[in-house]
This record gives structure tokens, C-alpha cells and sequence, in this order.
């Protein structure tokens, strides 16, 4: 992924938060992928891991509309996605996507539902999905832009990602065509 466009991505995203009500910390620890796949527009995401302890973590994700974040899932990481501002798209699978259609019980904005594995639930600012380990998902922005929360127990994003599409690599290969306009999680 260029460092040019993780210095425009960042542009925009400070942008929307700001526009929003959303003031980072002085220190915001920036994460911004293409998940490797070199197409950021169709498949990347903007983090800030706002808290990242022991035992929780909180995030702050930006996207653009129909920008994916893929199909995977964590084996320890139980977490809510939330939205903040717009609305988003997230399609839930009990397994492996494509081997289970079962109903299961998804809490949604705190209630429990019954959709049915692979079924996409949509979300609007205020609402959440709580995804415990092992349920597979991938989320879209429905909105222009969209400012997602991510609460959560213990993040681990270097081992804790389990993606199906076998080319992704958590964090991108960075070139660099330009200055970097802040360093990233992955730069150190
Ligand atoms: O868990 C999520 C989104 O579900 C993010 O925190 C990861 O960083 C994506 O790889």
C-alpha cells in the first residue's frame, strides 16, 4: 500500500471524526490496511486503537461507503461493532461462510435475534452486533462514510485474525512514495 494513500486516508478520516464530534488523543495510534490486497477503496479500513489492555479494548474504525472489511473471524476476541455516525451492512456466519445456514442467536443493540447464518444485518448509528469468537463476519459502510466503534476483550491483531481469503495479510507491505504523516501501529 502506498504511504501516500495512508496519509489521504487519514486526512479523511481525521476529517469526518472531527466534523463529528470525534477528538482523537494527542498519540492516536493509527492502523490503517488494505488488508494486502493493494485495492484500499474496495477492501481496507481505517483503526484507532483508542484502549489496548489486558483485558479490553476499544477502537475507533472509519470506512467509506462499500469499502469492506473481509469475511473473518477472531478465536479469542469477543466484540461489539458499533455504529457511530451513518449506517453499515454486516453479513454473520456461524462457521466457515458457505457450510452453515443454521439460525442462531445474535445479540443485537443488546437483544438477542434470530437471523440465520450468512444472513446481513443492517445497522444504523446507535446499534451494535456482539460477536463472540468464532462467528465469521465482514462489514461495509451503507453510508457515504461511517465512523465504527469496536468495544471488546483483548485485541490481538497479529494472531488473533482469521481471514478465509488466504492472501490477506493483517497489516499491508508499505511503500514509500511520500512522508509518512504519522507513524503507524505497524510501523513500529
Ligand atoms: O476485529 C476487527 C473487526 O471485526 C478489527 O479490530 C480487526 O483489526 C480487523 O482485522
Amino acid at each position: 500500500m502506498k504511504r501516500s494513500t495512508i496519509n489521504q486516508a487519514i486526512k479523511r478520516a481525521t476529517t469526518f471524526f472531527e466534523s463529528n464530534g470525534w477528538v482523537l488523543p494527542h498519540n492516536a495510534q493509527w492502523d490503517v490496511t488494505d488488508f494486502g490486497l493493494g485495492d484500499f477503496q474496495d477492501c481496507g479500513l481505517v483503526l484507532v486503537n483508542l484502549a489496548e489492555e489486558e483485558e479490553y479494548c476499544e477502537k475507533l474504525m472509519y470506512a467509506q461507503q462499500n469499502q469492506v472489511t473481509p469475511m473473518h473471524c477472531h478465536a479469542q476476541k469477543k466484540e461489539d461493532i458499533i455504529v457511530r455516525t451513518g449506517a453499515m451492512a454486516i453479513e454473520i456466519w456461524k462457521g466457515v461462510p458457505g457450510k452453515n445456514t443454521d439460525e442462531i442467536d445474535v445479540k443485537i443493540t443488546g437483544e438477542y435475534q434470530k437471523i440465520k447464518s450468512g444472513d446481513i444485518v443492517e445497522l444504523k448509528a446507535g446499534e451494535r452486533v456482539t460477536l463472540t469468537p468464532g462467528l465469521y463476519h465482514k462489514f461495509w459502510p451503507t453510508t457515504s462514510e461511517c465512523i465504527i466503534g469496536e468495544v471488546s476483550t483483548a485485541n490481538d491483531d497479529v494472531n488473533d485474525n482469521f481471514f478465509i481469503n488466504a492472501d490477506i495479510g493483517r497489516y499491508s507491505e508499505i511503500e514509500e512514495d511520500e512522508q509518512p504523516l504519522v507513524s503507524l501501529l505497524s510501523d513500529h
